[in-house]
């Protein structure tokens, strides 16, 4: 096909099919993403809008169909193809390495990049002119692992453009992002348009969509279910074409007078890996039937308050608390879990799960020792199955197949696990990071409702999430962090977004 100006399209997905074991990830995909346009990808967790990525970018090959760039048919076998091509990807999960500089990230991987004397020199001229054409501020001197998470991102980008991306493949880029910071991408793939590049963004949130997008196709199980000019649909259009029903408001249970504190940390100091100080003296009181929700630019010790909170991080400094009884110093997190405390982290890669594991496997990770999961030395593996299974079922996991490895799940579905793992439990004090990150809207929906729930049955919950909406939605209470520090406290009935952000930003006095 060509569109209205003759030009083919930058890329075709022609019959597209692509089958893992009994599961049809792509079931006959094909649609056009016109060159020099931003192009939405939207769909349910598990729709297979990863799959199709992967698959353009020579992750996976294809069962079936075909794919033409400019009008070509090309033959994309591996990742190295796909930059050869011109597509460049932006992961969920950045693959930067950490130590190094940008400026050796973006040299590493060109041919003698940093072998060849003056490579590097030749590389910082060729990222300078694309940061002045792009406007995509990084201290090309700066080590990876020093950036906040915004400014990796924009080395990723920097990255694909370096490597002569014509195509950029965005897969939930936002998840990770502050809203101001999301504004800043968004600026960016304004203007990667307006040079004449295409960018192929997934996400969730369809606020973004509305708001950058010319295009949007909208994928269910498996197949193209839509395919609109963003002009011509709206956000609750879009969320019905994708789980192709209304979706029903959700009754909100009745509130319950928060208590005396379950958990509570006084004093709190907790140092990151590299030994900084990121959490800098914090005193926060976790009180059953109450939602404190935190409040920050990410990277401002959220991270390291939710590790030292649950046990899996050595306090530096101060002390916890449970139930008014000091909480053990050794093994902590074992013994918090055994008083009843729940943790959905942040980064489900790194801590959530085992991806090597099958889902039943996972579904106790943590908890294999309590009684109904084993019995001495021997976990009830049946038992176990048929637990993980039901709540496969109450949670909406789909695969429905508990033997499933874990990684082989999408990155929603994931979640989804990781939630009814720690939430099934009833916990009496719950840890949440960024429950919804990657996670579509009728999951969401699920999530904050069981949140809610929990709440109303009388569990203490801390929300640590980068969404303001999210926060303002659920929090009774909202604490704002800020370089390691409480810096403000915002009882949620009278918070709003910009009373927020400009705490965030650390301006106090006007937010007050
Ligand atoms: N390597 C794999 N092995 C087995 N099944 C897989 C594999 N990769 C994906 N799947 C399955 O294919 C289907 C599509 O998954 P995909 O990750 O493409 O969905 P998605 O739309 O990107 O979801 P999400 O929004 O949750 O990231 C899912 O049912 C998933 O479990």
């Amino acid at each position: 096909m060509v569109d209205e100006a003759g030009a083919a399209p930058a890329v075709a997905f022609d019959r597209i099919t692509k089958r893992f074991g009994a599961v049809v990830a792509n079931n006959g995909v094909s649609f056009d993403i016109a060159a020099g346009t931003i192009h939405g990808i939207i769909g349910e967790n598990g729709a297979g809008k990863s799959t199709l990525m992967s698959i353009l970018y020579g992750y996976y090959q294809a069962d079936g169909g075909e794919i033409r760039l400019g009008g070509a048919p090309a033959r994309i076998q591996s990742s190295a193809d796909a930059i050869r091509l011109g597509i460049g990807m932006v992961h969920q999960h950045f693959v930067l390495v950490e130590p190094f500089t940008v400026l050796e990230n973006l040299a590493l991987g060109r041919e003698g990049g940093l072998v060849l004397k003056g490579g590097l020199d030749q590389a910082r001229a060729a990222a300078q002119a694309i940061e002045a054409a792009y406007g995509l501020a990084v201290d090309l001197d700066a080590r990876v692992e020093d950036l906040p998470v915004g400014s990796r991102q924009r080395v990723e980008i920097l990255k694909a453009l370096y490597r002569g991306a014509e195509i950029l493949i965005l897969d939930e880029p936002t998840g990770v992002l502050t809203p101001d910071e999301a504004l800043q991408l968004f600026q960016i793939l304004r203007r990667l348009k307006s040079e004449g590049k295409t960018v192929l963004l997934i996400t969730h949130k369809l606020k973004e969509i509305m708001a950058v997008t010319d295009r949007v196709t909208v994928m269910r199980a498996g197949r193209v279910v839509g395919d609109v000019a963003t002009a011509e649909t709206n956000e609750a259009d879009l969320a019905e074409r994708m789980v192709g029903r209304k979706l029903a408001a959700l009754p909100e249970p009745l509130a319950v007078v928060p208590g005396e504190p379950v958990l509570s940390a006084e004093g709190l100091r907790v140092r990151d890996a590299a030994g900084v100080e990121r959490v800098r003296g914090v005193d926060l009181a976790l009180r059953p039937g109450e939602i404190v929700g935190i409040a920050g630019v990410s990277g401002n010790g959220q991270s390291e308050l939710m590790a030292g909170l649950a046990g899996l991080a050595p306090l530096a400094g101060g002390r916890l608390t449970w139930a008014g009884a000091p909480v053990p110093t050794a093994d902590t997190a074992t013994a918090l879990r055994r008083l009843g405390l729940g943790h959905i982290p942040e980064d489900r890669h790194k801590d959530g799960m085992v991806g090597a594991f099958e889902a039943w496997e996972n579904s106790i990770l943590g908890y294999h020792r309590d009684p109904g999961h084993a019995r001495g030395p021997w976990l009830l593996e049946r038992a176990v199955k048929a637990m993980t299974r039901q709540r496969m079922a109450d949670y909406d996991v789909r695969p429905r197949d508990e033997r499933l490895r874990t990684a082989a799940f999408s990155g929603g579905n994931q979640q989804k696990l990781i939630c009814a793992r720690e939430m099934a439990r009833g916990p009496k004090v719950l840890l949440v990071g960024q429950p919804t990150r990657g996670v579509d809207v009728g999951a969401i929906e699920q999530i904050h409702a069981r949140l809610r729930a929990l709440k109303a049955a009388g569990t203490a919950i801390l929300l640590v999430s980068v969404e303001l909406d999210e926060i303002l939605a659920l929090a009774d209470r909202i604490l704002v962090m800020v370089d390691g520090r409480f810096t403000g406290e915002l009882r949620s009935t009278d918070a709003t977004e910009r009373a927020l952000g400009l705490l965030m930003a650390g301006v106090q006095g006007e937010a007050a």
